[in-house]
């Protein structure tokens, strides 16, 4: 055969009916390796193994602290995010008895349309997707915050991301745009940590009802193995899903009257009766200054004795605000700014941490009476 020849053989109709729009397909390293490279160490485990168990207690109501996960929008820039968490876990220590503290260290970002898609997919923030760099970061980052005592909370959106470090993580989630999705419910009755799932963005709790009930259930489904493989999955179902209330491009959904519509929906489907609230998002309007007012409204709600708020997510980092990304120009960035959404900044944070446990004391100091 000519080389001629060969050359035609592309245009064979048989081969063009596949890989007509994939570009390239390049090596990706296996979760296993990753796992070598950065390990697991006593301290880390020790975090996690906490950080779940004390979650799960809250859950379970045997524990009246409240789950507060906290942090960026978005992780972009590591050392920033290390910065945080030093400050987070200097400044949460002493509120250790009203507060379970779970750092959100979010590398994967579900978008509307279209934007920059995380730490993991574009690591140097330039459209040049170095995942396998993007992976080591994420995961070497998820080591160093745990190691210093502080649990993680990652979203997860790619189903194979989880198997590279979700023995890092101490709680999941599950964004708005993929409550609905049997992948991403398949995937939470794997994940060996408590996974909180958000209402749709149009505002439907019901599907994350749902979403906790099927992820309650065993599974069998394709995914990878450690070595990186095609594996068949067989799970045994996560009993420690629970909904996040998050709002809606309609308004808000923190409120009591939908806090106990939601348990009353969770009771109906035979579901453990507890949620989370979301002060960002649709709760906030992407508003950092509302946020805070959704965070102070929490507190005292949680002071007056309201039941059913087992946790509160806020979207916080170093600087308020948000900034915009341009591609490939990260060097022009504010350090500490989220580059996703709206957050707020530290000293706002602090105070708003020091409100939520003083409404647990108080709600305690009542029903101790
Ligand atoms: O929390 C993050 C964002 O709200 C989510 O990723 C959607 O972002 P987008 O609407 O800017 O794409
Ligand atoms: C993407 C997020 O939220 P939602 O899925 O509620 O939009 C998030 O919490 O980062």
């Amino acid at each position: 055969m000519t080389l001629t020849a060969g050359l035609a053989d592309v245009s064979d109709p048989v081969r063009e009916l596949d890989n007509q729009r994939t570009v390239d397909i390049s090596p990706l390293l296996s979760p296993a390796l990753l796992r070598e490279e950065h390990p697991m160490t006593a301290a880390v485990a020790k975090t996690v193994a906490t950080g779940r168990a004390s979650t799960v207690d809250i859950l379970d109501g045997r524990d009246d602290r409240l789950l507060v996960v906290v942090g960026p929008c978005s992780v972009h820039d590591p050392a920033a995010a290390l910065d945080y968490a030093h400050r987070l876990a200097e400044h949460t220590a002493p509120l250790g008895d009203a507060l379970h503290v779970v750092m959100r260290v979010y590398f994967e970002k579900p978008r509307t349309t279209l934007g920059w898609k995380g730490l993991i997919n574009d690591p140097d923030l330039d459209g040049s997707f170095a995942v396998n760099k993007g992976l080591r970061q994420a995961r070497q980052l998820l080591l160093d915050i745990s190691a210093l005592g502080l649990p993680v909370g990652c979203e997860f959106l790619d189903p194979i991301t989880p198997q590279f470090i979700a023995d890092t993580v101490s709680w999941g989630s599950i964004g708005a745009r993929t409550a609905a999705s049997q992948v991403h419910r398949q995937l939470c009755s794997a994940l060996s940590m408590p996974v909180g799932i958000k209402n749709s963005t149009e505002g439907d709790v019901q599907v994350a009802v749902d979403a906790t009930r099927a992820a309650s259930a065993g599974h069998v489904f394709p995914g990878i193995n450690a070595d990186g493989l095609a594996a068949l999955i067989t799970t045994a179902g996560n009993p420690h899903c629970h909904v996040i209330l998050r709002g809606s491009a309609a308004g808000p959904n923190h409120d009591s009257a939908t806090v106990a519509d939601t348990l009353g929906k969770l009771r109906a489907a035979g579901l453990p009766e507890r949620v989370i609230i979301d002060a960002s998002h649709g709760n906030s309007g992407k508003d950092h200054v509302r946020q805070g007012e959704v965070v102070r409204e929490l507190a005292r709600r949680t002071g007056s004795g309201e039941q059913g708020i087992t946790g509160v997510m806020i979207e916080s980092f170093l600087a308020e605000g948000r900034q915009e990304l341009t591609l490939g120009e990260a060097s022009e960035l504010t350090y500490g700014q989220s580059i996703t959404d709206a957050c707020l900044g530290w000293e706002s944070t602090a105070e708003l941490l020091d409100e939520l446990a003083a409404g647990v004391r108080t709600r305690r100091n009542q029903a101790g009476r």
